[in-house]
């Protein structure tokens, strides 16, 4: 469902006393001006009576404009609130694939700038309600006060109407071109935080970002951002000359009809000037909640998964891991422009618990790939995954998940130690693992907190190793984790910490290219352009010899 539809569901009853609020503030503050016309043309009867009446009517235009102004107000924070948890749920809800498919600046942009827009549109919109109310409720007014003067009105009403719509339409088009120039820029953007040392070092790329990318991109975006201000600020001066014109044509058709009386057009004319302010008001609204409307657009062009309900524990229970085997598995990546995506398989593959699995081949023959078929995140375009003989779908992938830990290449390093329970605290086999890793002279952790993650590259990875200690998951997938090792740490990893991680009754699959230590393996596969085989016993020998 659109995310708009589902915010404004939940909002359904809140809005519509709102709105409740805003008609009867908008109708007292008409009452009042009608009130002092009347009292204007007809004398005052009763003195007593008229100023407890007016008395009576400011209070409660006092009450019912803080009455809805607060409603509103906590309205639009509640939608912004909503959308924020709603939007980052449907994120971590979305299949990895789409994730990838997306990339990392298109999901910020819609996190920070969209998320932003949104909320400036839904501070606008309780404005934009209050005053469109109080307008209606004025047009009602002037058509009770004279028939004939209101066809005036209505003319001016629709000439506005008809103007603002078409301006509309066209500041709606430029804002959605300016979405499209800042998604270019966030990507920018991402070049210069990420490629800050690659750009540091090289002034020809340095220029080449600034000068071919960052400045045409920014000033595309400022050129058009001024083009849409200007044409709104046009739009503003534009109602007011008609605002200005209705008021002269109300003051020289009131002296050519001898039925208008000289109290109408007065009580006319002050109708319209106490209107003016809530006009401006509501046309100034517009650019903010168009520009939401196009935010809410670029949310909903995400296709993000629909589901937003936040990650529950124990949702699909962890079984006991007993065996993962792939069967005819193939996946198939996406064509990008004319060039067909690779394709890894069809994979034919058992591992049973308790096994140490290497996993080999060239760079590029689809190894990262293939774990992310055994871990779950990614769903085989054809074949079977089955855990313990049970085939995994969509519906029970978290099923198989529940039993990995894994260290990407790619890893997140996260601040907070979780245990197996997802509880962060102070453990005792932190500081063990620490020392056992050989970083406990570099990080200490209080209260589960991590005191740095600002380390060298092989550190990170052996913090990283710490957090999945701390999992305690069944299956460990280690993506290259030696990579970055130096060679006298690389050897205690694999002639130390994979064996007591196997005798723990942990089940390994190591991505790696060491083949020094191939022999520590139960069993090698290798991968070539995405054709898995069995590595022979003979060559993983002569390996070890070598
Ligand atoms: N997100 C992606 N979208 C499209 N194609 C991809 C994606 N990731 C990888 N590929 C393609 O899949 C192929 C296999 O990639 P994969 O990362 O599985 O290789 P690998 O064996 O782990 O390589 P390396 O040893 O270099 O890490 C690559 O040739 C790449 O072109």
């Amino acid at each position: 469902m659109n995310i708009a539809k589902q915010l404004l569901q939940k909002s359904k009853y809140s809005i519509a006393l709102a709105i409740l609020a805003s008609a009867v503030s908008a109708a007292t503050g008409v009452a009042i001006i009608g009130g002092i016309n009347y009292a204007l043309g007809n004398g005052l009867p009763d003195f007593t009576l008229g100023v407890t009446a007016y008395i009576g009517l400011l209070v409660l235009l006092l009450g019912s404009s803080i009455w809805s102004q607060v409603l509103l107000v906590k309205i639009g924070y509640t939608m912004v609130y909503r959308l924020r948890k709603s939007l980052v749920a449907r994120i971590l809800n979305t299949s990895i694939e789409r994730q990838e498919q997306l990339g990392g600046p298109a999901i910020y942009n819609v996190l920070t700038r969209d998320v932003t827009m949104l909320s400036n549109a839904t501070k606008q919109l309780p404005v934009a309600i209050y005053n469109s109310l109080l307008v209606i409720a004025g047009l009602i007014y002037l058509c009770w006060l004279s028939p004939l003067l209101f066809a005036f009105v209505a003319l001016v009403v629709v000439i506005g109407v008809w103007s603002d719509a078409k301006l509309t339409a066209s500041l709606q088009k430029m804002l959605t071109r300016i979405r499209h120039i800042d998604e270019d820029l966030f990507q920018q953007y991402e070049a210069v935080v990420e490629g800050r040392n690659e750009l540091a070092l090289n002034s020809n790329r340095r220029r080449f970002l600034l000068e071919q990318q960052l400045i045409p991109t920014a000033k595309a975006s400022r050129d058009e951002s001024v083009k849409s201000e200007v044409l709104w600020a046009l739009n503003l001066n534009w109602t007011t000359l008609l605002v200005f014109t209705l008021m002269g044509v109300i003051f020289f058709a009131g002296m050519q009809f001898p039925s208008v009386t000289q109290e109408t057009v007065v009580a006319y004319i002050l109708a319209i000037m106490f209107l003016r302010t809530p006009i401006s008001m509501v046309l100034d609204s517009i650019p903010a909640v168009l520009k939401g409307k196009v935010a809410l657009a670029a949310i909903n062009r995400l296709t993000l998964e629909d589901r937003d309900e936040l990650p529950t524990r124990d949702k699909q229970a962890t079984p006991k891991f007993q065996s993962l085997a792939l069967k005819d598995a193939v996946y198939q990546y996406p064509a990008q422009d004319d060039e067909a995506g690779f394709c890894l398989g069809a994979v034919n593959l058992n591992i049973n618990a308790g096994e140490l699995i290497f996993l080999v081949g060239g760079n590029g023959s689809g190894k990262s790939t293939l774990a992310k078929i055994l871990t779950g995140l990614y769903q085989p375009t054809s074949g079977e995954v089955l855990l313990n003989n049970k085939p995994v779908s969509t519906d029970n992938a978290g099923e198989l998940r529940g039993c990995f830990s894994a260290i990407f290449p790619n890893f997140f390093l996260f601040n907070e130690v979780i245990d197996e329970q997802g509880n962060s605290d102070d453990h005792p086999k932190i500081d063990y693992y620490l020392k056992r890793l050989a970083i406990d002279h570099k990080v200490s952790v209080d209260k589960g907190q991590l005191s740095t993650t600002a380390l060298s590259q092989g550190q990170r990875k052996r913090l990283a190793l710490m957090l999945l200690y701390m999992e305690d998951r069944q299956v460990l997938l280690l993506d290259e984790w030696a990579a970055d090792q130096d060679p006298v740490f690389r050897e205690v990893f694999y002639r130390e910490i994979l064996p007591e991680l196997k005798q723990a009754g942990k089940t390994i699959i190591a991505i790696s290219h060491d083949d020094h230590y191939f022999d520590c393996a139960d069993h090698i596969y290798k991968l070539d352009c995405g054709q898995l085989s069995s590595f022979n016993t003979g060559q993983q020998k002569l390996f070890a010899t070598n």
